[in-house]
């Protein structure tokens, strides 16, 4: 037995078309009643002919509604929905999903899947290919390279292995490139893993070029204008505050400096300077987002078909415009997604035209906790998860979630506590930096990260914690906002599941915006399309050919997902696609 309804938009350029076009968007509260399952629903006509649906879930009869508008300015047709063939589909393999979700999905139950996504930075503690595949076994989703550090070959290794990994296991691992950026920083150390600056030693910081051996205490600074933008007095700030310096002399290229606060240099380390208790920015404001360096890191990231690329300090929506139409003529096939690092003051300040912009965003706390006092970093971690989720765009929280597990193999509570408040936050992702590149426990801090996010989930819905966020309306066109009815509609229904059938991955994104109770199985045709919807909150993407007939789409991965024991008979389901813009509710035959 099945119900259904659909909802059909006419195609585009049709010339009953211009009765919609009047309004800009839809409500639909008919579906709203579905929220108490088993009721009857009434078949109401409100304005011209949109919103208009019924179904009756306990009724033997299958019923189809169809509200469509036939090319005389809408009407509604009854039909008889075909019954849903309980026969096995022979080709499992013809469904894409990896071998650990589908275990959760067995054991668990598809209620308790974890909705939090997982990034983890790569480095020389996790580059190996069984390492690798540990961690997308303890539920990697995005796996990033950060370019400010190692080669280009051992970036191209990394990305290799993970292809390695999705295509031999089933994963679907993303790739996330992460540009270097042109803020001022350290160089390498002359090779050293980290150097201590001890209370009131001596270090020059130098803008000259070293051909092998760094000289004693001396550490090189990428930007040309250094040593001409210091001023004595200055104070200069490593990594926000891990170590202290005083400028005390400026000679030639060099400036020496007082340690007044000792702690650990690293390789590359971010370095910033102030003067009367606030940042210097006249000439690192000048310095361009993307440097020299950055171009061909993307050019790079563009010919190896990376996933995302982050764009460290974007400053601007300018930069990420002027990016995607550079990626848009260099390789027109591709669909990398964009993320724009907040992690300056100019992104603050143009945070809603920047995420505007861009595919999602990363609250990059390390950097931006070096450019505004740390108190205000909460509050504009939730600030910017907000917007984030408002433009629906995903959001990526980074650094320092549990830092002391570089050492450690168990976190701080105020680390747990931290991991909590993200979660809690319903952001997309959380982020492993150190932690996984090169920290002593990288599988147990990801296991942290998993455990957390599960009992905070959890936690939520049994409690029912709904948080009232304004989700404002984002569509830009009819269809958009036809497609974004359809979604919220859906996501307020009591259902096991909300199965979304999307080519571009949008529709798949609009659900996982309304952070539903239920999880939501997004089935996509394309590889791409599904690394990409893993980086998205609760969303379980599936690899599957699918056609035009939401039929027999349905049918077809009924059967498959119960031949594998991922759904079960009754499961009430509720359908949407992007195909016809269609919606249906259904408990699974
Ligand atoms: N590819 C790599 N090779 C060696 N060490 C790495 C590599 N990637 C990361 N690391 C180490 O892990 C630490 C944290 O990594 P991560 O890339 O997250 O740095 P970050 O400072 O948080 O990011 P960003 O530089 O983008 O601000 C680095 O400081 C570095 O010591
Ligand atoms: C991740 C990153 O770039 C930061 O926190 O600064
Ligand atoms: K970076
Ligand atoms: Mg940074």
């Amino acid at each position: 037995m099945s119900q259904s309804l659909q909802f059909f938009t006419p195609a585009t350029g049709s010339p009953s078309l211009s009765a919609f076009q009047n309004h800009s968007s839809y409500s639909i509260p008919t579906l709203s009643c579905l929220r108490s399952r088993n009721c009857r629903f009434p078949v109401t006509l409100t304005g011209n002919m949109l919103s208009i649906w019924a179904l009756d879930l306990d009724s033997s009869s299958s019923s189809q509604v169809l509200v469509s508008d036939n090319g005389r300015g809408g009407g509604i047709t009854s039909s008889a929905s075909p019954e849903y063939s309980s026969a096995v589909v022979s080709d499992l393999s013809s469904i894409e999903v990896d071998s650990v979700t589908a275990t959760e999905l067995k054991e668990n139950g598809f209620r308790s899947t974890r909705r939090t996504k997982l990034v983890c930075t790569i480095g020389p503690a996790t580059c190996g290919f069984e390492q690798l595949e540990a961690l997308a076994v303890g539920g990697m989703n995005v796996a990033r390279i950060n370019m400010c550090h190692g080669t280009r070959q051992w970036h191209k290794m990394v990305i290799e292995r993970v292809r390695r990994l999705n295509e031999e296991k089933g994963f679907a691992v993303a790739i996330m490139m992460d540009t270097e950026g042109s803020e001022i920083h350290m160089g390498d150390l002359g090779g050293a893993s980290s150097a201590k600056a001890e209370d009131g030693e001596i270090w020059t910081f130098s803008v000259r070029a070293f051909d092998s051996t760094l000289p004693e205490r001396t550490i090189n600074v990428n930007y040309g204008g250094f040593a001409e933008d210091v001023k004595v007095g200055d104070e200069l700030v490593v990594d926000g505050g891990m170590v202290r310096f005083e400028v005390i002399e400026k000679i030639g290229p060099d400036v020496k400096c007082q340690c007044t606060d000792p702690g650990l240099l690293l390789p590359r380390a971010n370095l910033t300077f102030w003067r009367g208790g606030s940042l210097v920015r006249e000439r690192n404001a000048m310095l361009p987002t993307v440097s020299s360096k950055d171009w061909l890191d993307i050019d790079f990231g563009i010919a190896e078909g990376v996933d995302f690329i982050a764009i460290s300090f974007v400053k601007s929506a300018e930069v990420i415009n002027h990016l995607k139409s550079y990626i848009a003529a260099r390789s027109p096939e591709s669909d990398i997604a964009l993320i724009a690092k907040i992690e300056s003051i100019d992104s603050l300040k143009n945070l809603e035209e920047i995420i505007r912009a861009s595919d999602g965003a990363m609250v990059a706390r390390g950097d931006l906790g070096a450019q505004i006092p740390l108190e205000q970093v909460p509050s504009a971690q939730q600030k910017i998860v907000q917007v984030c989720r408002q433009l629906n765009k995903p959001v990526i929280v980074a650094s320092q979630l549990l830092e002391s597990m570089i050492e450690y193999p168990t976190p701080t509570r105020a680390e747990v506590a931290d991991v909590s408040e993200a979660v809690r936050q319903r952001s997309d992702a959380l982020m492993l930096s150190g932690e996984s590149a090169m920290g002593q426990f990288p599988e147990k801090a990801l296991t942290v990260l998993r455990s957390v996010s599960l009992r905070i989930e959890r936690w939520w819905r049994e409690e029912k914690h709904h948080e009232a966020m304004e989700l404002p309306a984002i569509g830009s066109s009819f269809s958009d906002s036809i497609s974004e009815e359809i979604c919220n509609s859906a996501a307020k229904m009591e259902v096991d599941a909300i199965f979304v059938y999307t080519k571009t991955g949008h529709m798949a994104s609009l659900l996982s915006r309304c952070r539903p109770d239920c999880p939501i199985f997004a089935f996509t045709t394309t590889p791409s399309v599904r690394r990409r919807l893993n980086l998205q909150w609760g969303l379980i993407p599936f690899r599957l050919s699918f056609s035009d007939d939401m039929d027999s789409n349905l049918n077809k991965t009924f059967s498959l997902l119960k031949a594998r024991n991922l759904i079960k008979s009754g499961d009430l389901v509720i359908a949407v696609s992007d195909l016809l813009q269609s919606i249906q509710v259904m408990n699974v035959p």
